[in-house]
């Protein structure tokens, strides 16, 4: 499969030939610092507060019950970032009766993804309310439609994109014992869910593995092996800034 990464470095899914031969010559730790010369630079944005001159954006990606969210708490207390769940988010919404309410509920409890315009809206919103500049965007974009709509609203890309790579027996398996209350944790919704992941996020992943920007982790054993695997991704960056 395109994603799968090279035998030479199992941490990069990257498709750009200069950043491979970084890596090749700086097999081992130093692939680290190569890593991040290239893709851990804050992107400016036009969502910056003002005095604030840039903000440092991460995608993170994954099928229902990778375990986005798990791991994006333990990177919040570790490493500071703002954690903005688009699923949260959009879950607020329906919660606080807005005018969306009732056609986000639907399009959850259906496993589609919502319009764009809302969800880069509220990530917008959420990013500027935030006196962070370091942000984990969780379960967003999920379409090429949703990455095309948030590079024109916000002005840039992401600085970089997690995928957490998971089977689908284990997300469902996941998924089924989350016990959240969630109306979309059910056998019939997660399958769609499944099918939506393949059809509309996946390509959204393969765009930016192309562009050297994704960093694929192995999501499956204990959320702590898991994130030993993170970690020294986001150690990187706070070394390097
Ligand atoms: N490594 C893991 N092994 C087993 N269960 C996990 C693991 N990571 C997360 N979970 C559990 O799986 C469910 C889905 O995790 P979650 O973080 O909500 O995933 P996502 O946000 O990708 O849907 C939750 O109940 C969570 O506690
Ligand atoms: O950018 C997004 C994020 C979420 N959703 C909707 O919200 C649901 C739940 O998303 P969440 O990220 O909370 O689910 P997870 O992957 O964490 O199980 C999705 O199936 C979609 O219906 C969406 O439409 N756009
Ligand atoms: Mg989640």
């Amino acid at each position: 499969m395109w994603w799968r990464v090279t035998s030479l470095s199992h941490l990069v899914a990257s498709s750009k030939p200069f950043l491979l031969n970084q890596m090749r010559a700086a097999y081992g730790l130093k692939i680290w610092q190569a890593f991040s010369t290239e893709i851990f630079k804050p992107a400016e944005g036009r969502l910056s507060n003002p005095g604030r001159t840039h903000q440092f954006i991460t995608f993170v990606l994954g099928g229902p019950g990778s375990g986005k969210g798990t791991q994006c708490t333990r990177i919040v207390e570790t490493f500071g970032f703002t954690h903005l769940s688009a699923g949260d988010l959009l879950r607020k919404e329906i919660t606080s009766n807005s005018e969306n309410g009732a056609m986000i509920l639907n399009t959850i409890k259906e496993g589609k993804i919502v319009p764009s315009e809302v969800t880069v809206k509220l990530i917008g919103k959420a990013i500027k309310s935030s006196e962070n500049d370091r942000f984990l965007i969780d379960g967003f974009p999920r379409s090429e439609e949703n990455r095309v709509a948030y590079e024109r609203v916000v002005g840039t890309e992401p600085d970089f994109v997690l995928f957490f790579d998971c089977p689908e027996e284990e997300m469902v398996k996941r998924v089924l014992n989350r016990n959240q209350g969630r109306v979309d944790d059910n056998i019939f919704t997660v399958k769609e869910r499944l099918k939506v992941f393949t059809a509309l996020n996946l390509p959204v992943i393969k765009y930016y593995s192309e562009k050297g920007k994704l960093y694929k982790i192995d999501a499956t054993g204990t959320e702590d092996e898991i994130f030993e695997r993170v970690r020294p991704v986001f150690a990187a960056l706070r070394a390097k800034n």
